[in-house]
This record gives C-alpha cells, structure tokens and sequence, in this order.
C-alpha cells in the first residue's frame, strides 16, 4: 500500500540498532531461566511465535519441561506493524493443563517493544507467567521477567534475521 509505504517504519523510528548475536541470545535465554527458575515449577512452555520460538526451545531444554505449545500471531510485515492476528491458540490439553487461566504455564517471547502482541496473549492466559528476553519501556510492564531493558527507539536485530556483512569503520560514519 502506497500511503503505508510513505510513513516511516518503526524500524526507522526506532534509530539504535541492537545485533544480537547466537552466542549472546544463548546466553541471554539461560541468564532468563535462571530467573524463572525460582518462579516455577511450570507445566508447560508456549511459545508465541516465531520469535519465541528459539527462545522457548532454550528455556525448555534448561527447565527440563517436555511440553511446548504456540500461540501463533502476526502482527509485524518485516519491519511495519499492521493489525494483530491469532492465527491458532493452544492446544485443548495445555488449556487443561492450565485450568483454563494458563496457571502453572509459561509464556515465552524474544522480546515486547509497544506490548500489543503480550497485551493479546495476556488476555488469552490471564494467570499464565509472561516471560521474554527483551523487553522496552511500553511492553516492560506487561511482562512478569525478563533480561535486558533497551530503550524505546532502539531496534533489536535478532541472529535468525540477520547475515554478517562488511561493515564501514566508524570514524567514515558507520553506526
Ligand atoms: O510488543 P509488540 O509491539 O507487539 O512487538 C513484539 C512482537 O513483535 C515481534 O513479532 P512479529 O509480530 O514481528 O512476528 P515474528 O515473531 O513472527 O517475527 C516479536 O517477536 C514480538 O512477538
Ligand atoms: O526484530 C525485531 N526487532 C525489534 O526490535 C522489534 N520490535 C517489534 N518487533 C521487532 N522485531
Ligand atoms: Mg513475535
């Protein structure tokens, strides 16, 4: 759409870029588990996806929990929020297994940025715990823990987003 493509992205907005890279999300996710490790125990894990997905599998493995659900929504086209969607909820037997509130569950994301997509998902599993690696100032109050805080106007590029490219030396105006 011609008028969408006028308006600056949040990408754009947000003008700090945040690599992430494999090692750092790595150790990020296990620093996040160590966390809600004195929180459980959880029955299962939900990842929203895809985002939450890698670190789901993470907090999973280290949790030892066996169970893993998604919600799946779509909010962002690459860089550009546009509505959100639930695509599918979890399965009948997590929703049991959370007594219908997602109790004893553990929602996981890679991040919050305005809240909208924790804001959903929250209302879907009220009493589930809400965790994501990254959090900014909007989304932070909607999530029960979480590992590193950046700024509003920064935006995090994620390993699985991204390739290593050559990069101008700073002093020629690189960011
Ligand atoms: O707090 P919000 O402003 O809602 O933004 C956070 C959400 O945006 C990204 O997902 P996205 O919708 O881009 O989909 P993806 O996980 O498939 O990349 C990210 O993984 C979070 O789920
Ligand atoms: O890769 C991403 N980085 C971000 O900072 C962000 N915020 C919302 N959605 C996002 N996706
Ligand atoms: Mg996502």
């Amino acid at each position: 759409m011609a008028e969408r493509n006028s308006e600056p992205s949040v990408q754009e907005r947000a003008g700090r870029p945040f690599p992430v890279s494999w090692d750092q999300f790595h150790r990020d996710c296990r620093a996040l588990t160590w966390r809600l490790n004195e929180v459980g125990p959880f029955q299962a894990v939900i990842a929203i996806t895809r985002g939450g997905l890698v670190p789901a599998a993470i907090v999973a493995r280290e949790l030892g929990l066996r169970v893993i659900d998604t919600v799946c929504v779509a909010s962002y086209d690459h860089d550009k929020q546009g509505d959100l969607k639930v695509l599918k909820g979890i399965s009948e037997q997590t929703a049991k297994l959370g007594g219908g509130t997602g109790k004893g569950l553990l929602i996981v994301d890679d991040l919050v940025d305005t809240g909208k997509t924790g804001r959903l998902v929250r209302q879907l599993l009220p009493d589930a715990h809400f965790a994501t690696v990254y959090a900014k100032p909007k989304g932070r109050p909607l999530v029960d823990t979480y590992i590193t805080e950046v700024s509003q106007d920064t935006w995090i590029y994620f390993p699985w987003d991204t390739a290593l490219s050559f990069q101008p030396p700073i002093r020629d105006g690189a960011a």
